[in-house]
């Protein structure tokens, strides 16, 4: 009950679809009814007492009742229906919501194809409990209460010997809910464990081929498949063993009826005609009865999908804009302040304190994890400070609307995320309003204009999934053309010309100077040759800022960016009959 508590804010609203469709449902429930006393008359009247004359009309009030009865029960189903899909509607809206709004953490931690399925499948068997759930379980109680009160009327003797069996039959609903009920949370997630395999082994196709581990990616899936397989032959089986009960039950009713009936008529105590209508009433009452399985069935199955829906709308998200937000024009000044980061119980970042003016261009340098996509992350709030604080604009990012901050943010991240649309499209993400002239002039700054152009469609070329059908460089130079597009005050380049050789890089920023002009720019980057031109230079190494400077001060200390800077030196030395390097450094003018 508690699932459908903290769900209700989204079929409240509805309710009064379901509240029409449960008085249609009444009115075919009572004229249901009608028949046992229409048979009760016909038995009574015609067949006993010959009044043969009354055959026809009641025959008619049996066939218009049908009649009304299909009606009604047609609206009843179709309200509900339209009770289910408006909530499922809303609710689905809901959960990409929030899943839009959740932070990296959050994506951190989850997986795409279990998600999929929440959204999906869990999704689906909540929508079938309030489309039609809601409904058979009022009919069960209408039919059950109606039935049982109209028996009473015909004989209470005998309705109280049938109600004897109901405590038994209310203990075996009751126990088989409690052990379908996590049989059934088991199901769903072997479900979202068996999508996850298909969705990993799809995005990562190249690799297990590369790899020729299609056999292992076969065994995987096949190992999640049994485990789903396995999980709903256990619901199934505690089915098998729930409807034997049901059926012997509803079997005892009718020897109880016809034992106690047939003795009630046998001593003159009931007429024959309201034995015969006690037995369509028992007919009639005994299929919901048996149906009982079927609406546990679908109420185990809405709770457990209804629990997982609710773990997504309900997580937590700690990365949100405060009510007295700041949404002002960004200049740019970014400021550390003591900052400190922990993540997943790991001292990440330590003691980082450095400030950058409007339009400098800051660059950070330092080994493979030593945290420097973590410093930058820090600034539109990806993550949040454990302890310390960042500033824009000498406002804490905290207190920045976070889509002001994000908006005039723009970030390049190594690896390049590009949507199965247009290349113009994907330009355009950030500012989708832009003209086809600035979208080309973006793309040129990024170097991407020439090899755009030369695609059959150009602009208008659809690219595949992720970007499929481009080079590494090709998609990196796209997304730098989108951030570029999106003109913020902060420019973020993670590790994004990693994919571009040598020649293209250097093409890249010589007309990324023009870009960088008057606003921030941090670049992250392996080559001091990207980086020497910086105003500012972080060497990062453990979490922490090891050295700081300018190029030329840097090299002229004993440290790790002399000895980077030696090692990529001794490297152009080795290969210095490369004729493209040469060429490149000939170029650029490098003073080794
Ligand atoms: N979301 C996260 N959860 C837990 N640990 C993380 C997370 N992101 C980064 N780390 C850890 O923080 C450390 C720094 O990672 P970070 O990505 O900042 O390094 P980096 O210097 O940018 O490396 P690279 O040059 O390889 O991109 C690593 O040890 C990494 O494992």
């Amino acid at each position: 009950m508690d699932v459908f508590r903290r769900l209700r804010g989204f079929y409240l609203p509805y309710m009064r679809y379901l509240v029409l469709s449960i008085v249609m449902l009444v009115l075919t429930t009572a004229l249901g009814l009608v028949y046992p006393y229409l048979l009760k008359q016909i038995v009574d009247r015609v067949i006993i007492g010959r009044e043969y004359r009354l055959l026809l009309p009641y025959l008619g009030l049996i066939l218009a009742a049908a009649v009304v009865k299909g009606a009604f029960n047609f609206g009843q189903q179709y309200l509900g229906q339209v009770f289910g899909m408006h909530a499922a509607y809303d609710l689905r809206n809901a959960l990409y919501k929030k899943l839009n709004r959740q932070p990296f953490s959050y994506y951190d931690r989850v997986h795409t194809g279990d998600l999929m399925s929440r959204m999906t499948a869990d999704l689906d068997a909540f929508r079938q409990f309030l489309a039609f759930g809601f409904n058979n379980l009022v009919n069960f109680v209408l039919l059950t209460s109606f039935g049982l009160a109209l028996m009473c009327s015909l004989n209470a003797w005998l309705t109280a010997a049938i109600l004897v069996l109901l405590p038994v039959l209310g203990w075996i609903a009751v126990r088989f809910d409690s052990l379908l009920w996590p049989a059934y949370k088991r199901v769903r997630k072997t479900l979202g464990a068996l999508n996850t395999a298909v969705q990993e082994n799809i995005m990562g196709m190249r690799t297990v081929k590369s790899f020729a581990r299609e056999g292992y990616e076969l065994g995987k899936f096949d190992g999640r498949n049994e485990a789903y397989y396995a999980s709903n032959l256990a619901a199934a089986d505690l089915w098998k063993r729930f409807f034997p009960y049901m059926e012997l039950i509803g079997n005892l009713e009718v020897c109880i009826v016809l034992f106690v009936g047939g003795w009630l008529v046998i001593r003159g105590d009931m007429d024959l005609g309201d034995l015969v209508a006690f037995f369509s009433i028992l007919w009639y009452i005994t299929f919901p009865m048996s149906q009982l399985g079927y609406l546990l069935n679908n109420w185990t199955q809405s709770v457990a999908a209804g629990e997982r829906l609710l773990e997504i709308l309900e997580a937590e998200n700690p990365i949100t804009s405060p009510v007295a937000s700041y949404r002002g024009k960004m200049r740019g000044r970014v400021e550390f302040r003591g900052v400190r980061l922990v993540q997943d119980g790991q001292e990440v970042l330590r003691d980082i304190d450095f400030t950058v003016e409007p339009g400098q261009t800051i660059a950070l340098l330092g080994k493979t994890g030593a945290g420097k996509s973590s410093i930058v992350n820090l600034i539109p709030r990806f993550y949040d400070v454990t302890e310390g604080s960042v500033l824009v604009d000498g406002i804490d990012v905290r207190d920045w609307d976070l889509d002001a901050l994000r908006r005039q943010v723009a970030v390049v991240f190594q690896e390049s995320f590009l949507f199965s649309t247009t290349i113009f499209a994907n330009i355009a993400y950030g500012k989708p309003d832009a003209t086809m002239e600035e979208v080309a002039r973006a793309a040129r700054i990024a170097d991407a204009a020439e090899f755009i152009e030369q695609l059959p469609d150009g602009y208008r070329t659809i690219v595949g999934e992720r970007g499929l059908g481009l080079s590494g460089g090709q998609k990196q130079r796209i997304a730098l053309a989108r951030a570029i597009l999106a003109d913020p005050a902060i420019l973020i380049l993670d590790d994004a010309t990693s994919a571009v050789d040598m020649e293209t890089e250097y093409t890249i920023q010589q007309a990324l100077q023009e870009v960088m002009r008057g606003r921030t720019t941090f670049v992250i980057a392996h080559r001091i040759s990207t980086l020497k031109r910086a105003d500012q230079i972080l060497v990062i190494d453990g979490g922490r800022i090891v050295e700081r400077g300018t190029h030329d001060e840097l090299v002229r200390q004993d440290g790790l960016y002399r000895e980077i800077f030696e090692m990529q030196f001794r490297d152009r030395d080795e290969f210095s009959d490369d004729w493209l390097r040469a060429a490149v450094n000939e170029q650029r003018g490098v003073q080794w």
